[in-house]
């Protein structure tokens, strides 16, 4: 019987190339719509040119081009903050299937339920394929809606493995992408970079706003968090278990009010973490006045706890960015896949190693992927446990810093009293 269902219905038919034609002018696929689109060049500075065509805003742009390996999760890549300036190149050829989901619609925390912040974080991207049409039950535009209301450059029609083989051997490289027919080299305004500026001051929250942990999940528990771009599933992940957040400017002094809160966590972010030094002084200075008090980095957080404790970062020639890292454990010697988006590192020789110690190493380049304190309950990933998207391999990570938190409470006996901080009043999303 279900041989000859097998038989019936899987069997694989072969395609007759009149038939395959009819599919390509048909599907989704932006190569055989490219008459609807104008032409758009990439320029890599110093390096190669690719034509194709725009599905985007109509303006020229330039940043840092960087390539993500991942398979899916457009959305959320394009509005993490982290990439802020940068033209981001998917390797997956096919982009856009799927569409794109509400950049409004918020969950139960008041978060926002499908973007990782409320828009396109990315100056552009390039792909090779983009699917002018979408499918998807919660998409409520095309990518290409998307871009163009967004005032995002978008390149469809580029040999990305040729562009990526580019970047791999050179490194990141910064780039145009213009829009039109002819491409003057020399038209347009020169190669900006946005590695130059401090790109934290531009998506931080520009005042302290409160996520409130609801009575169904509260664990009584008050997390201080540095918000240097904060994603949004990272601030899911900490209220989900249990935690109320007052979410403070990057450069908040923050080590005035620590001891206020049962923990201090710092977020990702874009661009060189050494351009946040008023954060890394008072990092420094918190770590020195709360000897007991946990605290918490991913990405741009560990590469800035890493500073203030007196290590050193480096640039990375292409980074790494993807959802299918293998990072060592060095704790367990368990390998998990993780989740990445970061084009610096701490260099892991430059630990204190009378105070520190290397937490994770990643298995592709043996770059640093995070680090621990010795006697005291710091630590923090250069990977993305929250993970969006991504695999939640390591997910278990907010479960020890909220192991480290009752610790901390149990010890000290601290009871958050929530009027203390005149929370109530505090906004309770991002102050842009
Ligand atoms: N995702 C992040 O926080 C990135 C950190 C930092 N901007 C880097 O590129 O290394």
């Amino acid at each position: 019987m279900l041989g000859t269902f097998i038989k019936v219905f899987a069997k694989p038919k072969a395609i007759s190339p009149a038939a395959f034609h009819r599919c390509l002018a048909t599907n989704a696929s932006g190569f055989n719509r490219t008459s609807q689109l104008d032409r758009a060049t990439l320029t890599i500075k110093d390096g190669p040119v690719f034509n194709g065509y725009s599905f985007g805003a109509n303006k020229n742009i330039s940043g840092e081009a960087v390539f993500t390996t991942s398979l899916v999760g457009y959305p959320e890549s394009m509005t993490d903050p982290s990439y802020k300036g940068q033209i981001l190149c998917f390797t997956q050829p096919l982009i856009g299937n799927y569409g794109v989901p509400s950049d409004t619609v918020r969950d139960e925390f008041n978060l926002l339920k499908y973007m990782e912040s409320p828009s396109i974080q990315c100056i552009g991207i390039v792909v090779a394929d983009v699917a002018l049409e979408h499918s998807h039950w919660t998409a409520v535009e095309s990518l290409q809606q998307w871009c163009k209301r967004s005032g995002v450059a978008a390149i469809t029609g580029v040999d990305t493995r040729q562009l990526v083989s580019y970047l791999r051997d050179k490194g990141s490289s910064l780039a145009k992408i213009t829009i039109g027919e002819e491409y003057d080299a020399d038209e347009d305004a020169a190669f900006e970079d946005p590695g130059s500026v401090n790109l934290v001051h531009k998506v931080t929250t520009k005042a302290p706003f409160h996520v409130s942990c609801p009575p169904s999940h509260s664990k009584g528990i008050h997390v201080a968090v540095l918000d240097c771009g904060a994603k949004e599933n990272i601030l899911r992940c900490l209220v989900q278990r249990g935690a109320s957040l007052t979410v403070f400017p990057y450069n908040y002094p923050i080590h005035k009010i620590a001891n206020k809160f049962d923990g201090i966590f710092i977020s990702n972010g874009p661009g060189d973490p050494t351009h946040c030094s008023a954060t890394i002084e008072n990092l420094k200075q918190t770590m020195q006045e709360n000897k007991d008090l946990p605290i918490f980095g991913i990405c741009l957080g560990h590469q800035l706890l890493a500073l203030a404790s007196g290590a050193k970062s480096i640039k990375l020639k292409y980074g790494n960015r993807a959802h299918n890292i293998p990072a060592l454990d060095l704790l367990t010697g368990k390998c998990h896949i993780t989740s990445q988006n970061h084009g610096y590192a701490v260099d892991a020789s430059s630990l204190d190693p009378n105070e520190w110690e290397p937490y994770f190493t990643n298995l592709n380049d043996l770059s640093n992927e995070g680090m621990a304190h010795k006697y005291r309950p710091i630590f923090s990933t250069q990977f993305h446990p929250e993970a969006k998207g991504g695999p939640l391999d390591t997910a278990f990570l907010f479960d020890k810093f909220f192991g480290h938190i009752q610790d901390y409470k149990s010890k000290t006996g601290m009871t958050w009293a929530q009027d203390n901080l005149l929370v109530d009043i505090l906004p309770k999303e991002r102050v842009y």
